[in-house]
């Protein structure tokens, strides 16, 4: 474990972080305004791509280390205004509130460059440089000592679960890797996620690996410390991190499958070991949250969202439409067995489970991480019970992307490790995936019509992946 070297600061107290901004904040978020536009659309963590931003409302402004000393940490939760795509504008769109970390300085050594959001000329900060605070080890180190702490700074509240130690001046280090929020390691020893577009209300990405831990799994980093806002305007809370144990010299499911892959290697004991470990924690959220019973309405509810997301999808990205009327119909078998009579449990569940998304560590043993759901769905709608079949088959998919991201593609491959999956699900949950082919189909379309989607917005090459899914899908050529 390593110590923090000298030029850290010393450890902050629980006074060192106790200054409110909260009269300084207009005129802060005034000053920073023209460079926080610039710089803002393009962070990777954006999450309003496309649309220029317009202006600012400030929601909360903290100082976590005073702005007017040689470094300040400016903790800043703001409104990002952006002109409505044409199919919001009937609707009401609140902007999205992020979360900001400001360090500030009269200067920025060289290797804070990457850093840089601007310099000030006038204003509270005049004279002075604004940059991402997260790549500086000092401000990251105000984060983990007010955690340690427990400190309440204003709105913000820093809890831990006392049964985990967290030493002090463990060595903070900004992960670089790419992320839809921002993580800071500390002494390969814990892992600080700073959500960035932040929603009121109970966030799964901390409540799960809470309720898991309590429930003793241990598939799941038990969270060691969470970060809150409170804010006076709002009865709602706000969680704005979490720390949890870091899994070191862990790979993620998705390098390791891709170096089998090009190995010549099969993945079938690992992708096996993924179904056991998919279904420990399926297994523990069932007894920790209530689970439900789906009928004929909520299941006509369910297709129907499948269906509007297709049909939205077709519009969006025309190389689907020639098989839109066979994915419409994996949907309505779905209805037509649920006129039938049959009825699904649904549970609480990852919600975007994905190989990405599923960490093993040097001794074999698989973690999954990542319990915020699919980011753009509201927290209402990420909360909901769903069945299982939903996060298998996200991992189904995953192992078909690992194939068909290769020249050749490798279905042969894919198959095997889809197979073994399922097997390895159905050794610890008594309940093979495969003996619901129907349900299985329904959401394996649904998310390869969603990755059609994603790839064609973000990463065009990729779209023959998904694309390929859905012909085989369309064919009812792809049962695991
Ligand atoms: N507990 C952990 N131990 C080791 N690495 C982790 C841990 N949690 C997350 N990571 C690493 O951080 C990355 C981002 O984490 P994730 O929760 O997926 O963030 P995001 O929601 O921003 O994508 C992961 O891909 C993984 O490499
Ligand atoms: O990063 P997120 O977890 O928010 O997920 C988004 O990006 C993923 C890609 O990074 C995308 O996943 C798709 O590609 C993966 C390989 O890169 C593959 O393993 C997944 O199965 C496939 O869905 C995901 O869909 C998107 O929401």
């Amino acid at each position: 474990m390593s110590e923090a070297p000298s030029e850290a600061p010393s450890a902050a107290t629980p006074e060192a972080v106790t200054h409110s901004a909260r009269t300084a904040g207009p005129a802060l978020l005034a000053s920073l305004d023209p460079l926080l536009r610039e710089w803002l659309p393009r962070q990777r963590w954006f999450a309003g791509k496309g649309r220029p931003v317009t202006g600012f409302t400030l929601v909360a402004a903290t100082e976590l280390l005073p702005v007017s000393s040689k470094l300040g940490l400016l903790h800043l939760l703001v409104r990002a205004h952006q002109p409505l795509v044409p199919v919001q504008s009937a609707a009401p769109h609140p902007a999205d509130c992020y979360q900001l970390l400001i360090g500030v300085r009269e200067t920025l050594p060289p290797r804070l460059a990457p850093a840089l959001i601007g310099h000030l000329d006038e204003g509270p900060l005049a004279g002075r440089t604004v940059y991402e605070a997260l790549y500086d080890p000092r401000p990251a180190d105000v984060l983990l000592e007010a955690l340690r702490a427990r400190a309440r700074v204003g709105e913000l509240r820093f809890e831990r679960d006392m049964r985990q130690e967290i030493r002090a001046g463990l060595v903070p280090r900004l992960v670089t890797s790419e992320q839809s929020n921002s993580s800071v390691v500390y002494g390969d020893t814990f892992i600080l996620k700073l959500l960035r577009r932040i929603v009121p209300g109970t966030n799964p990405d901390l409540e799960l690996p809470l309720m898991l831990a309590r429930e003793g799994c241990p598939r799941v980093p038990a969270p060691a410390g969470w970060m809150t806002a409170d804010l006076t305007s709002s009865d709602d809370s706000y969680v704005l991190g979490v720390l949890q144990p870091f899994v070191q010299g862990a790979a993620d499911g998705w390098e390791l499958a891709l170096r089998e892959l090009a190995k010549g290697e099969d993945f079938g004991a690992e992708a096996r070991a993924l179904g056991r470990a998919t279904a420990e924690v399926h297994t523990a959220l069932a007894r920790a949250l209530p689970t439900v019973t789906l009928g004929r309405s909520q299941l006509e509810l369910l297709v129907a969202g499948m269906t509007e997301r297709l049909e939205a999808a077709t519009q969006a990205v025309p190389a689907l439409r020639p098989y839109a009327p066979e994915l419409r119909s994996a949907f309505a078998a779905l209805a037509d067995l649920a006129a039938e009579g049959s009825t699904w449990t649904a549970q609480r569940i990852h919600g975007d489970l994905h190989l990405g998304q599923c960490l093993r560590s040097p001794g074999g043993e698989w973690s999954l991480i990542d319990f915020e759901g699919e980011p753009s769905k509201s927290l209402a709608e990420r909360r909901m019970p769903q069945p299982v079949a939903r996060d298998v088959a996200g991992m189904l998919r995953s192992f078909d992307y690992a194939a068909h991201s290769q020249r050749p593609a490798e279905p042969g491959w894919a198959s095997l490790c889809r197979a073994a999956y399922c097997s390895g699900y159905a050794e610890i949950s008594g309940s093979d995936p495969r003996t619901d082919p129907v349900l299985l189909r329904a959401y394996e379309t649904d998310k390869a019509v969603y990755e059609v989607v994603y790839e064609a917005r973000h990463r065009p090459d990729w779209l023959p992946v998904p694309l390929a899914a859905i012909r085989r899908l369309a064919a009812n050529d792809d049962a695991p």
